[in-house]
């Protein structure tokens, strides 16, 4: 009898997947045609079995084929634009799970960025990051509102200045590990992106949390472990900086399993990531401790970090709330101040947001450079034309910004992230609540309530409907060059014809304040996402980029290292030619690399391979000196 159950229920529960997984399916086919946009029906299986029996078949090659990418959810960093060329420019995929709308259309993502509550962010998928505390990033609707509104202000001018400045003071320590004590250079940098990593942090660090730290090396690093609030007792076992690394880089486990697991599991890796997690949260206790005593006692009003500028509203002489229990003294619909655990929560997310994203763009960057010598000649020459022989100290946030931004140094900027921006596809949902209306292409569609969007920005910013192209691609051989890195395209001289072209309609620019820069139309660039649950940290992590590459290359040239070809005793002795070869054929192994081994985690990132390079003074350059392009 008791066997007789079980093996109904073995028989049966296959049956019940495949009749639920048919009528999933269906469904969602009917939620599609009623849409009115171009679909594809994904069935992994059915998929396998047919590319296997006729893998070279027309119509495997022409329409399986394409169709079985899909299956990848990355798969736009595989084809870029060209699988909408295929399906068109606003397609839906059909799974019996989901309907996903995936766009690479410049008006269809500004109906979708500026309509929030029809198209909120999918915030279950950021339920885990709430760990620390609930957050501008994880939340929705009216929580959201509340603290947009409040986290805001603390990223304004007085907090990038001190961007500025913290970018400067950890970028000239970042330099003088890749060039050496004596600034020589020449140096084979191998792990770019370890380093960028540490210099982002840093930068967090000091202007997000008003906590400033050096690199290892430097004489001021001890590697101190003391608590960072005046008045903590508190006993670290880790250095403020090795918890934020630690965290950092475990967050994954942090995430998934409980505190206590970690701890209590029989392996180092798990112990590290609880003792990491633990520590972050002690120091952050502290800092917050001290934070708070700073405002009500009305202390250190200027060069605001934003964590500071969010204990000070909340109990600085104008707040209304009780000192004592941390809590409003208005309603919850009318108060202005976050709670201690909703500070705590978007101090979190800071760290997390704004790490990875700028790290990531200046690794790319800084490989595009030695790609692209000509960009990086561009590049020096407006650098010298934006500080001369102005010592670092003089630099000036107020001045130096503005002028960077309408320079060849903004252009450099905008095109990596055009080419790689961190967050790939930008998800959203289409409500819960009622199926939404969209124009795509002139007609209206109706989006089924519930099915998932990416904001294609990856493809979207190859869209050669939006995007100018300088010629034909010297790299790819492509008609146009949106595969290659092209500062000069953002420059604006003589491209006001093409934008009218290409639009057709006169539209306010996106970013006003990059005056001489060619404007992307709106909706078509989108590295920092769009409309009101756009990127906070723009203006943070644009003025870091900017100013690194300000001090990098006002001295010095990035060349890729070569030292897998040639030794530099073998380099001396070659000719021009010689160089030119060798260097191309070190290109072209580099571009292999950032092809294959970027891989999407939180953001893009080139994994499990290096692309090293060499910093070299200017005018003793070995290679990027005799390439045109
Ligand atoms: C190159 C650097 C950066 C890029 C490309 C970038 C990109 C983005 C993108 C695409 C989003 C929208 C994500 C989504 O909707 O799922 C976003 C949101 C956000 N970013 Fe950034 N980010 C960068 C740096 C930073 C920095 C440095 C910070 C803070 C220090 C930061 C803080 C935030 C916050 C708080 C949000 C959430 C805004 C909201 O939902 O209202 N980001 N960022």
């Amino acid at each position: 009898m008791m066997l007789s159950s079980v093996s109904l229920l073995l028989i049966s529960l296959p049956i019940y997947y495949v009749i639920t997984s048919f009528y999933g399916l269906w469904k969602n086919v009917q939620k599609a045609k009623k849409s009115g946009l171009p679909y594809v029906i994904v069935r992994r299986r059915l998929l396998k079995r047919l590319i296997r029996k006729y893998p070279d078949a027309w119509v495997t090659r022409k329409y399986l084929l394409p169709v079985a990418s899909l299956l990848i959810p990355e798969w736009t960093l595989q084809h870029g634009y060209g699988l909408f060329r295929k399906f068109g420019d606003t397609f839906m995929t059909v799974t019996p799970a989901n309907c996903h709308i995936w766009i690479a259309d410049r008006h269809v993502i500004s109906q979708v960025s500026s309509r929030r509550e029809d198209f909120p962010k999918p915030a279950w998928m950021y339920r885990t990051v709430n760990i620390f505390g609930r957050n501008v990033v994880t939340t929705e609707g009216a929580e959201w509102r509340l603290h947009r509104k409040i986290t805001a202000p603390s990223f304004g001018d007085r907090n990038n200045s001190l961007v500025f400045k913290e970018t400067i003071r950890q970028g000239l320590q970042m330099l003088r590990k890749w060039t050496g004590d004596d600034g020589a250079g020449n140096i084979t940098i191998k792990d770019v992106l370890g380093d960028t990593m540490r210099l982002s942090l840093h930068v967090i660090s000091g202007a997000g949390f008003g906590v400033p730290l050096q690199w290892p090396g430097t004489a001021e690093d001890a590697e101190i472990i003391h608590p960072v609030g005046s008045n903590s007792l508190n006993r670290h076992s880790l250095s403020f900086k090795d918890a934020l690394a630690g965290l950092l880089h475990n967050l994954w486990l942090v995430l998934i399993f409980p505190k206590w697991l970690l701890r209590n599991a029989p392996f180092r890796w798990a112990k590290k990531a609880a003792q990491a997690a633990v520590e972050y949260e002690t120091y952050m206790d502290e800092l917050f401790a001290e934070k708070k005593r700073e405002a009500i006692a009305g202390e250190k009003a200027d060069g605001m970090d934003i964590m500071g500028a969010l204990v000070k509203n909340s109990y600085g002489p104008e707040s209304r709330i009780n000192q004592s229990t941390g809590k409003s003294l208005l309603g919850d619909i009318e108060r202005q101040t976050l709670s201690d655990s909703e500070i705590l929560g978007n101090a979190f997310m800071f760290l997390l947001a704004g790490h990875e994203t700028s790290a990531g763009a200046l690794h790319y960057g800084m490989t595009f450079l030695a790609l692209y010598p000509e960009a990086q000649r561009q590049l020096q020459a407006d650098i010298d034309r934006i500080f001369g022989d102005r010592p670092v100290e003089e630099w000036d946030y107020n001045r130096d910004v503005t002028a960077m931004q309408n320079s060849m140094i903004a252009a450099v900027m905008h095109e990596e992230l055009r080419m790689v921006p961190p967050v790939i596809n930008i998800p959203k949902q289409v409500s819960d609540h009622q199926d939404q209306a969209v124009m795509v292409d002139g007609k209206q569609t109706l989006w089924p309530k519930g099915a998932v969007i990416s904001l294609c920005a990856y493809a979207i910013h190859r869209n050669p409907k939006y995007w100018p192209s300088t010629g034909k691609s010297k790299v790819t051989g492509q008609q146009d060059d949106l595969e290659d890195f092209m500062p000069k395209r953002w420059l604006s001289e003589g491209r006001e014809e093409t934008r009218q072209e290409i639009s057709g309609e006169d539209e306010e620019p996106m970013d006003k304040d990059a005056g001489r820069l060619f404007h992307p139309l709106k909706g078509s660039y989108i590295p920092f996402s769009d409309g009101a649950r756009s990127c906070l940290g723009k203006r943070f992590a644009q003025v870091e980029i900017m100013i690194l590459l300000a001090l990098i290359f006002r001295k010095y040239s990035v060349e890729l290292a070569v030292d897998e070809a040639a030794s530099d005793e073998e380099i001396s002795r070659m000719g021009p030619n010689e160089k030119i070869r060798l260097y191309d054929a070190q290109r072209a192994i580099s571009r292999t690399v950032i092809r294959n081994c970027s891989m999407v985690r939180l953001t893009i990132q080139i994994r499990s391979a290096y692309v090293p390079i060499r910093l070299v003074p200017r005018g003793e350059e070995r290679f990027v000196n005799l390439l045109d392009h």
